[in-house]
Formats: C-alpha cells, structure tokens, sequence
C-alpha cells in the first residue's frame, strides 16, 4: 500500500504541512481497523508518559511509530494492548471502545503484541513456543503452523531446538511467529530490530512486510527510523509524550524537519 499526502506536523514549529485537514490519515477511507484518540497514560499514578496521542490504522496498513528515546513510543504501543494503564482517550477496534480491556481478551478479538524482550520461552523449543501461541485454540495448531512455517521456513527446520540456542535474528523471527499463531489481524511490534546486527536487521524488516502482505495490519515501534519509514505506508513521529509529525513514510522521510530533528542528517535519504 502507498500514499502521497504531505508530512504533517502535530505540534511546534516546523515546515511541514499544517495540522487539521487530516491529510495525514490512512489512504484508504472509512477502513480504519484500529485508533487511539488523545492516549493519556502512564506507569506510575500521576505521572504521564503520553499526553495526549492519537494513531489510526488501516485494514492492511503498515504504520510505523518513531521518535527519540522517551519519547513514549513502546508505551503507545503498551497502552493500546492493556499493559499500561490509560487515564484519557480512547482506544477502538474495529469501532469498539478497547480501552483498558485486558490483553487475553484482545488476543481473542484478533490482537497480537511482540515484547522488544523477554519474546520467547529460551528453554522451550522452537514448536513449543509456537504451540503457546494457540493456547487458546489448540486444535488449530497443525493449521496455523503450516501458515507460520511457510512464512518463516527455518522455524520448521529448527523444529525441535531448544530458543535459547537461536540466534537473535531467529528468535525475533521465533517471537513474531509465536504471536502470528493466534492468527491476529492487527499486530503490534516492539522495536523487533533492537540488538540484532545490520544483516539480521534487514531480514526483520523484509519479514515485517511479507507479514504485512499477507494482509496483517501492523502498528510497528522503531528505533531505527529510516529503515522504519522506508517500509512503511505511513508513520507517526512522537516526541515528549505526543504526536510531532505524521505522513506518509516517504514523505517523513524527505521533510527536513522530520529528517533534522528525528533522521540525523548524516545518513542518506533512500
Ligand atoms: N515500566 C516502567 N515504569 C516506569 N516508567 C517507565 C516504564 N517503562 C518506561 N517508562 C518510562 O516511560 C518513558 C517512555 O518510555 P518508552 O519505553 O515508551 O519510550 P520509547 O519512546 O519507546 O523509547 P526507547 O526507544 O528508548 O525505548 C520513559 O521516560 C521511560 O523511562
């Protein structure tokens, strides 16, 4: 999927297009599968780590979350699945209000969250942590390892190892797996490049998107931001809590507001 609107700026100053004619908005109509409406939330009481943030995502879209460190993006993420308190705002999917709703019951209604770590059973093998994914549906084991092996064929050659003894780049393969067991609609990624070397990185990236092409919607947190809005079709930039920026991915990338305050400008665009 691709767009064409401007890089739109939320907050403070910045050449980018003006906040308010939703330009910035998913391409693709009223199909909207998931939002967040103005987030409020945070960890400890009376402390907010997001302010104020919204995200809409399309039925088939890829969307990526970026910003610096502590700008609040894993906590986004968090919000939305359950595991961090929201004090404000409105989470929906597919129209209905989600917010606050606990995780297993959004794993029911075709919701799937990656953890940054800690995303795999280490003394488990490769099968059992795939079976963990259809705990809730274990007849559909053969069926959906099939679909997830076919996806990810070395899963299936490592069949009977043990996680602990992959390397990084499989078990984040492992862990994306394991949570595409429950055969979820939405998906959420957590940073699923961090700690892994350029090589592995690449690998992350191009599997995010055959996910995605098999028409998984996917909200994606990166630290690596340009890889991120490269593959992206649209993205939200956060910073202190909130939306900066929002576009689609190439225009993110190419806005020189978004590419000195969030890209660096040593790295090459494209
Ligand atoms: N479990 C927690 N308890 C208390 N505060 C937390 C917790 N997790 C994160 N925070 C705080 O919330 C803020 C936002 O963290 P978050 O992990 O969402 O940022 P991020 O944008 O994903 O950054 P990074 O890319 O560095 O992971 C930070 O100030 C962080 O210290």
């Amino acid at each position: 999927m691709s767009t064409e609107e401007p890089a739109q700026q939320e907050h403070g100053e910045g050449t980018a297009a003006p906040d308010g004619d939703g330009s910035a908005g998913p391409s693709t109509g009223n199909d909207v599968i998931l939002d967040a409406v103005e987030v409020i939330a945070g960890y400890v009481p009376e402390v907010n780590v997001l302010t104020g943030c919204s995200l809409e995502l399309a039925q088939g879209e890829l969307v990526g979350v970026i910003g610096p460190n502590g700008a609040g993006k894993s906590t986004l993420i968090k919000a939305m699945f359950g595991l961090v308190p929201v004090r404000g705002g409105t989470v929906r999917f597919r129209g209905t209000d989600i917010t606050g709703a606990q995780t297993h019951t959004l794993v029911q209604q075709g919701i799937g969250y990656v953890p940054q770590r800690d995303n795999v059973f280490p003394a488990l093998t490769v099968e059992e942590n795939l079976r963990m994914g259809t705990f809730l549906k274990p007849r559909e084991f053969e069926r959906r390892f099939a679909w997830v092996t076919e996806l990810f064929s070395r899963l299936a050659e490592r069949r009977k190892q043990r996680a602990g003894s992959l390397s990084g780049g499989e078990r984040q393969m492992l862990a994306m797996g394991r949570t595409l067991m429950a055969e979820p609609e939405v998906l959420f990624l957590d940073e699923p490049s961090a700690g892994l070397s350029p090589a592995n990185q690449d690998q992350v990236f191009e599997q995010v998107q055959r996910i995605n092409d098999t028409g998984v919607s996917i909200v994606m947190v990166e630290q690596n931001a340009r890889r991120c809005l490269q593959i992206c079709d649209r993205g939200y930039v956060l910073d202190q809590g909130r939306n900066a920026y929002s576009g689609t991915g190439h225009h993110l990338l190419h806005d020189p507001k978004v590419i000195e305050y969030y890209l660096g400008t040593l790295a090459t665009v494209d």
